[in-house]
């Protein structure tokens, strides 16, 4: 079981609701006392709704910096693209979020580069950090466990020098982009949104055990290899009751 903070809700609508507030509190007081609120979206499906409710919030639009936190390898205006989800969630409806927004520059048959680019871009913006330091990184979580594209016995689960690269993943057979771990970790806020009965078990798994609490280091490298979400730092959790483990 996790430690870190969690929040339960009957419905991912509740769930929406409640991560909007806390996302739209959480970027006035960035804003007031950094002047810019920078945030690293998840993909999938489960954050849409969320994106859907801040189109329909009072934001300071012009200080607010979108990032993506992992991307597909297919032009922006594919089905599967995130960056297509969040624009037409969120971002279309506001240019000047649009002029905020930062994709990751797919090119689909030099993906290797694209993510090379990306990475150059995010060390251009958060100049001199070790790793960026997001004012939040929003994450999902697959149902095998996987977060952002840091998908389970693929090789970004163990980089820990890069910021961002080009994930080959072997059941897709084909490349994803994502931001490593330390590049998420680096975040002042990390929040898993998780809804759907089908994140139970994979949840269950997660939460055996956590890098933060256990001494077992060698089990918990072998465990995150498996689990890939249990790279994530301390978290705070959103899980709809259906998610929620046994
Ligand atoms: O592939 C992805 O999956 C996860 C979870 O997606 P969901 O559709 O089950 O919500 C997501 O967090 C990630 O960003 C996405 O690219």
């Amino acid at each position: 079981m996790t430690n870190s903070p969690l929040h339960v809700f009957p419905s991912l609508d509740e769930l929406s609701v409640a991560v909007a507030d806390a996302f739209c509190r959480s970027a006035a007081e960035a804003i007031s006392q950094r002047g810019t609120f920078r945030v690293a979206l998840s993909g999938g499906s489960t954050p849409k709704r969320l994106y859907e409710l801040l189109a329909k919030r009072e934001l300071d639009w012009d200080h607010i910096e979108w990032y993506w936190g992992d991307e597909r390898n297919v032009p922006h205006d594919h089905d599967e693209s995130n960056f297509r989800m969040v624009s037409e969630a969120l971002l279309d409806h506001f240019p000047s979020a649009q002029a905020n927004a930062f994709s990751v520059p797919v090119d689909t048959n030099d993906p290797v580069r694209s993510a090379d680019r990306y990475e150059a871009k995010l060390k251009d913006v958060f100049h001199g950090q070790a790793f960026p330091q997001w004012d939040l990184a929003l994450l999902g979580m697959g149902d095998d466990a996987h977060t952002a594209s840091l998908f389970p016995d693929t090789a970004a689960i163990s980089e820990n020098e890069r910021w961002f690269v080009a994930n080959y993943v072997p059941k897709f057979e084909a490349y994803r982009y994502t931001l490593t771990a330390p590049a998420i970790n680096s975040a002042r806020q990390r929040w898993f949104l998780i809804a759907g009965a089908n994140k139970r078990d994979a949840l269950a798994r997660v939460w055996q055990s956590d890098p933060n609490r256990t001494e077992a280091d060698q089990l918990v490298a072998a465990q995150v290899e498996r689990y890939p979400s249990q790279l994530i730092q301390s978290p705070t959790w959103f899980v709809t009751q259906d998610a929620m483990p046994g």
